[in-house]
């Protein structure tokens, strides 16, 4: 920029006023000093005269006695508007720059001509100019400002300053805008008493200095700079407004207890907010009206649960996501304004209704003004059918306790205690809750892990006590019978329930009971009315939640438990429906297999043939021929061996007697030919082999049928059915070798069976290895395909369970305290550490029983009688 310069030889009365006040001014030593107290902090009872004033009135005139008409600690948003009491004598652009000035340094001529408004200096009763405009002067050297004591007002934006050093003379300064400079030291000089405003945008700043010597600051811009923490604001006791948008912070904090009423934090990179707890936390800004932390990644609302007078909330692009938040913002009840708009949770079909029904005050959301028929048309469809089932289950635990006779223990009401605290997690099967909860209880010592019995089988890495009260169906019955249990539910063909014996835990070790399972459990607790903070745990995506299931239910199905996949709900349909189209056939198995199991249906049993085979280790494997199989442990299901039908294939069978087929060279396991040479299967493949499909000898390699499958063996058409399909396929010599192949680099699906494959000894045919390994692998696949057909059911269903719970959780907001995402440990455990300290805090401790000689009134009564009848000096002189 270039100016002309040009030497201004005009005197001005009031200018030379001006400096003759500043000379006599710089003569006296501290002239306000002294008579200026920082004042005592009284709370605003909205007597005073404006809006901004924070003192009441007699203290601030005690303090600014002798400032005259100066009201040093006024603070207003527009402060000296130009209209009124503007005096300026120059236009700036009429003076002609030298060339000194033009390099940035600060001449009292500028001054001259930037300086306005005339106004009574205190004390000495003589009139200064207060402010003083320099904006856009390319000023890199205000050293000639120091002259100025009685600025008020002082514009130095857009320009080139490094540090603020000369403001350190200006003792009466309240309003100070600096923005577009090059500053990076805040407030880096001597502070005076009354300073109110500071705008400091757009400059340089990385650190926020202690600014307790700036106690006085009302209004601190801070945006647009390189502030990566927040910090030195503590004392600031007057600051109502933060700008801190545009900087780098990652965490809101050090903001406690301030009296701020409006705080601007948008975009920075905060995802973490102090939490609340001993008085720390946003919760803490009683005055807060106004929130901005647009384009942050704050995931919670939670946060500002307690910002009573919070007014308006912007917390749009950010990384919101669960509806239960919007349940945190019930309590605000001045909550006009909320803008939600790019988060996730704004993709959730409940959302909007959510917030109509949910924020009864709001007047506008995501920008929208809400109206009333807004809020009538809000959608509003509550999932009964859960409660419903839990009021059944409930009602036949109260009648089995009515028909029986209940068990009188100290849980029974009215009882002495209130309901021990409880933390719930339900979720689908495989959520791994189970993990987290241990996890939980393990870390925090005032959580204690409640255990529920369970009528199914033990995991090997379960113990009896710690994770389930494994117990049968008879015990189940008799504890039901005589009302020990508070819940009793069916997953999957089990029974669980969580005993009353269970809540001594938490009332005599006075801890929080921590309990995993299913909802219709949690949802029975409710009903008791014990208040259970019901959590929703379950992994965040849907893909691990299934991985998840595949691992650990072949795992367990493997070991034992396929019982669990074979009673899913769903399978057990299948297999109904197969029963019903095959109705009439000759296909039978059950009097080939029969399980010891009463639970399981008869139904998933009828269809027992194709392979079977018995694994060293793990039991019986059965593939049933219709996308249904079934697995467990030898005593649980099947016969032995040596009792099957004539003709199974057996693996590896280490109590039967293994023999040798001397014409297909596989080894069968047939009680009835077990001394024999060759089966008649043998005879009867061979007849076949000779005949017709060679494939159908080959069948026999992998497989052998049991008398009832022979009728699907005779025709071709048979096997178009596409599992038979899959056995025929799998069994011919090319799908041998591509089998053999592909299984070496198996995936985990195959893993889990392979390592049984593998560990198992197999006494077939030592000689012939590669029959042996096509054995392995043509079972292994044949298997893996009906296995992953069977488990595709048993997954959907709990899939529709995942789903079901999170369209519970959107429509019935507050069922669920919170979800956790047990796929993410740190924050869930987190999450969940929150909820214990909220349960401990607000959990109504049991008081003692009353005792009426303790009573302060009643022994103040018994005194007084006993003076009256001059008993008592006898009974204090006694006491002495
Ligand atoms: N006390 C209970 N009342 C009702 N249902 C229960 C109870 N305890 C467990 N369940 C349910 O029984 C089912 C099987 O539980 P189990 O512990 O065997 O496996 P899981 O749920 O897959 O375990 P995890 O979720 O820890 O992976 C689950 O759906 C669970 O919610």
């Amino acid at each position: 920029m270039s100016r002309k310069c040009e030497k201004d030889t005009q005197s001005n009365n009031s200018l030379l006023n001006y400096f003759a006040v500043l000379d006599n001014a710089s003569q006296i030593s501290s002239p306000i000093p002294s008579q200026i107290k920082i004042p005592e902090l009284l709370e605003d009872d909205g007597s005073s005269e404006s809006e901004g004033e924070m003192f009441k009135s007699d203290t601030h005139v005690r303090v600014l006695e002798g400032a005259g008409d100066w009201k040093a600690h006024r603070f207003s948003e527009e402060p000296f508007p130009t209209r009124k009491g503007e005096v300026r004598m120059r236009n700036f652009n009429d003076l002609k720059l030298n060339d000194e000035e033009l390099n940035g340094v600060l001449s009292q001529r500028m001054i001259a001509w930037s300086i306005s408004n005339l106004q009574r200096v205190p004390e000495l009763n003589f009139y200064a100019y207060v402010k003083l405009s320099l904006e856009a002067k390319e000023l890199t050297d205000i050293t000639a400002i120091k002259k100025y004591h009685f600025i008020q007002y002082l514009d130095l934006s857009f320009n080139k300053l490094t540090t603020l050093q000369p403001l350190g003379d200006l003792p009466f300064l309240q309003y100070l805008y600096v923005s577009h400079n090059e500053l990076e030291n805040l407030l880096d000089f001597k502070a005076p008493f009354y300073l109110t405003y500071v705008n400091f945008s757009y400059n340089h700043v990385k650190k926020m200095p202690d600014l307790k010597d700036f106690w006085s600051l009302v209004h601190l811009d801070l945006c647009f700079n390189e502030i990566e923490k927040i910090e030195g604001i503590e004392s600031l006791r007057f600051l109502s407004h933060l700008d801190l948008s545009h900087n780098k912070i990652q965490v809101v904090e050090n903001i406690s207890n301030l009296r701020l009423q409006t705080l601007l934090i948008r975009s920075n990179m905060i995802d973490t907010i102090e939490e609340e707890g001993k008085g720390v936390g946003i919760s803490t800004l009683h005055l807060i009206r106004t929130i901005d932390l647009t384009y942050n990644n704050i995931s919670s609302l939670r946060y500002f649960e307690g910002c009573y007078n919070l007014e308006t909330l912007i917390i749009a692009a950010n990384k919101i996501s669960s509806l239960t938040d919007i349940y945190c913002l019930r309590s605000l009840i001045h909550l006009r304004s909320l803008d939600i708009r790019d988060n996730p949770i704004c993709c959730l079909p409940y959302c909007m209704s959510m917030c109509y029904r949910t924020l009864e005050h709001l007047h506008e959301l995501n920008g929208d003004e809400v109206t009333a028929k807004k809020r009538v048309m809000s959608k509003f469809t509550p999932n009964v059918e859960y409660t419903l089932r839990a009021r059944l289950d409930r009602m036949e635990l109260l009648l089995l306790e009515q028909m029986n006779q209940p068990m009188i223990g100290a849980h029974v009401v009215p009882c002495d205690f209130p309901p021990p605290p409880i933390i719930l997690l339900a979720g689908p099967p495989g959520s791994r809750k189970k993990e987290i909860a241990f996890e939980f209880a393990m870390k925090n010592p005032k959580a204690v892990l409640g255990v529920s019995h369970t009528t199914r089988q033990r995991n090997a890495e379960e113990v009896d006590g710690r994770h389930y009260y494994f117990v049968d169906e008879n015990k189940f019955d008799y504890l039901l019978k005589h009302g020990e249990f508070m819940t009793v539910s069916e997953s999957y063909g089990f029974r669980y329930g969580i005993s009353f014996r269970e809540l001594a835990k938490a009332t005599t070790e006075n801890k929080v009971l921590v309990f995993y399972t299913d909802l219709s459990a949690a949802l029975m607790l409710k009903l008791m009315n014990m208040c259970p903070k019901i959590v929703l745990a379950l992994p965040k995506r849907e893909k691990t939640h299934l991985n998840w299931l595949k691992e650990k239910y072949i795992y367990q199905f493997i070991n034992r438990d396929l019982v669990l996949i074979r009673n899913c709900p769903a399978c057990v349909r299948e297999v109904k429906a197969v029963e019903l189209s095959t109705e009439g056939s000759t296909v039978s198995s059950e009097s080939t297999i029969a399980s010891t199991d009463q639970n399981t249906s008869p139904a998933s049993h009828d269809y027992l043939h194709s392979i079977s085979g018995y694994i060293e280790g793990a039991g019986f494997i059965c593939l049933h021929s219709r996308n249904c199989f079934t697995m467990g442990q030898k005593p649980s299901y099947g016969k032995e061996l040596n009792e099957m039908p004539a003709g199974k294939f057996d693996i590896v069978n280490k109590e039967s007697h293994v023999s040798q087929c001397k014409t297909c060279c596989i080894g069968y396991t047939d009680a009835s030919t077990e001394t024999t040479e060759r089966c008649d299967k043998c005879v009867q493949c061979d007849t076949l082999a000779g005949s017709s499909v060679n494939s159908k000898r080959d069948v026999h390699k992998g497989i052998s049928f049991n008398n009832s499958l022979d009728s699907f063996e005779k025709t071709e058409s048979d096997w178009s059915d596409p599992l038979q399909d899959v056995i025929h396929k799998s069994v011919s010599d090319s799908y041998l070798l591509q089998v053999t192949n592909s299984s070496k680099s198996a995936n985990i699906t195959h893993r889990p069976l392979l390592s049984v494959l593998s560990k198992a000894q197999v006494h077939v045919n030592e000689t012939d290895s590669a029959k042996q390994e096509t054995i392995y692998m043509t079972a292994t696949e044949t298997f893996d395909m009906l296995q992953q057909e069977h488990l595709k059911v048993f997954l959907e269903d709990v899939m529709d369970n995942r789903q079901q719970l999170l369209e519970l959780h959107n429509e019935n907001i507050g069922l669920f305290r919170d979800v956790i995402f047990t796929d993410e440990i740190d924050d869930a455990l987190r999450r969940l550490k929150n909820i214990l300290k909220y349960t401990i805090k607000n959990h109504i401790i049991s008081k003692e029983d009353f005792n009426i000689k303790e009573d302060p009134v009643y022994k103040k009564m018994i005194d007084k009688k006993l003076k009256k009848i001059g008993m008592l000096q006898n009974v204090h002189s006694k006491k002495n």
